[in-house]
């Protein structure tokens, strides 16, 4: 489902004295099947944005087309239930809504209360915990005996236990350490892959940002600051400094190349692999010379 936001502004605690204006004047396009990256400095609006993409939040003014399903400011969408079967949320720390007794129920509530039949509601539970990597007899013992990260695994199973098509991710890495995190995003982008899903993540980190971005979204003081592919997004450095968000290691890896070498690299460039093969190349063209 193509996703398309416009002229969406958000104000919380409104007509109040505590009214603050968290979005303002944001457009954005997110094609199926994509994986998008939200980046920009705590309070920039991030999670107010994604909030809106199941209805969590209302607009207070402008709109978001999920598929067939239009939220608009000011009207009901009667299709919330069904719109929230579609759109996953990850939210931060989602360990910490864990709270049924066993891993089992805690995977198959909700696929229950959206209808599924328990039979087909524990099949899923049984593929999920493997695909998140525990084993079947992880299945009957309490969540609370694991340990933070194996929570957090037990935690995203549910959420795709729902199969949504599109799956918000809110720093889902937070406080992991980093082969937690390297675990958890590899996850993320198998499962990106495998079932074509439209990702959608909140991060703090460019080098996640640069390795599994389609597109990118700076924001900023509740709006927009920049926007495009990662390509483009990671060729204007002085952009990225202007807004006090670091430059990739690889990327700055790859102008500390260009300048030692006198070379121009295509933009193309900022991932790892890519940094790594350029470099390879760069150097054995000066071996030959
Ligand atoms: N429930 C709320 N009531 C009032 N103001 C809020 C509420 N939630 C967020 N805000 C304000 O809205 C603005 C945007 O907050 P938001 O949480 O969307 O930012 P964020 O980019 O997700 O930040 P972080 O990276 O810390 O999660 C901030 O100024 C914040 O203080």
């Amino acid at each position: 489902m193509d996703i398309s936001v416009k002229e969406l502004e958000h104000s919380y605690n409104r007509g109040t004295p505590f009214e603050r204006n968290a979005l303002k004047d944001i457009n954005l396009s997110i094609p199926s099947g994509t994986f998008q990256s939200i980046i920009g400095h705590t309070g920039s609006g991030k999670s107010t944005l994604i909030q809106h993409l199941n209805g969590l939040l209302k607009p207070t003014a402008g709109s978001i087309q999920i598929g067939d399903f239009l939220i608009r400011a000011g009207e009901k969408e009667k299709r919330l239930k069904a719109l929230r079967k579609h759109v996953g949320i990850v939210f931060q720390y989602p360990e910490h809504q864990l709270f049924e007794e066993t891993i089992e129920k805690d995977i198959i509530f909700g696929p229950l209360n959206f209808g599924v039949p328990i039979d087909e509601a524990k099949q899923r539970a049984a593929k999920l915990i493997k695909q998140v990597g525990l084993d079947e007899s992880y299945l009957e013992r309490s969540p609370f005996d694991l340990s933070g990260g194996q929570m957090r695994r037990v935690a995203i199973a549910g959420v795709l236990a729902m199969k949504p098509s599109i799956l918000i991710l809110d720093e889902p890495t937070a406080g992991l350490d980093p082969r937690g995190r390297r675990e958890i995003m590899g996850l993320f982008h198998r499962l990106h892959q495998e079932e074509g899903l439209t990702t959608i993540l909140v991060t703090h980190s460019m080098e996640d940002a640069a390795r599994y971005s389609d597109n990118i979204v700076i924001m900023e003081k509740g709006g927009i600051a920049l926007q495009g592919n990662a390509e483009h997004i990671f060729a204007d450095s002085d952009a990225l400094k202007a807004l006090s968000l670091d430059v990739p290691e690889t990327v700055q890896f790859i102008h500390r190349l260009e300048e030692r070498f006198n070379r121009t690299l295509p933009q193309s460039v900022f991932t790892l692999d890519a940094a790594v093969d350029a470099a390879l190349t760069i150097l054995q063209k000066e071996e030959r010379s």
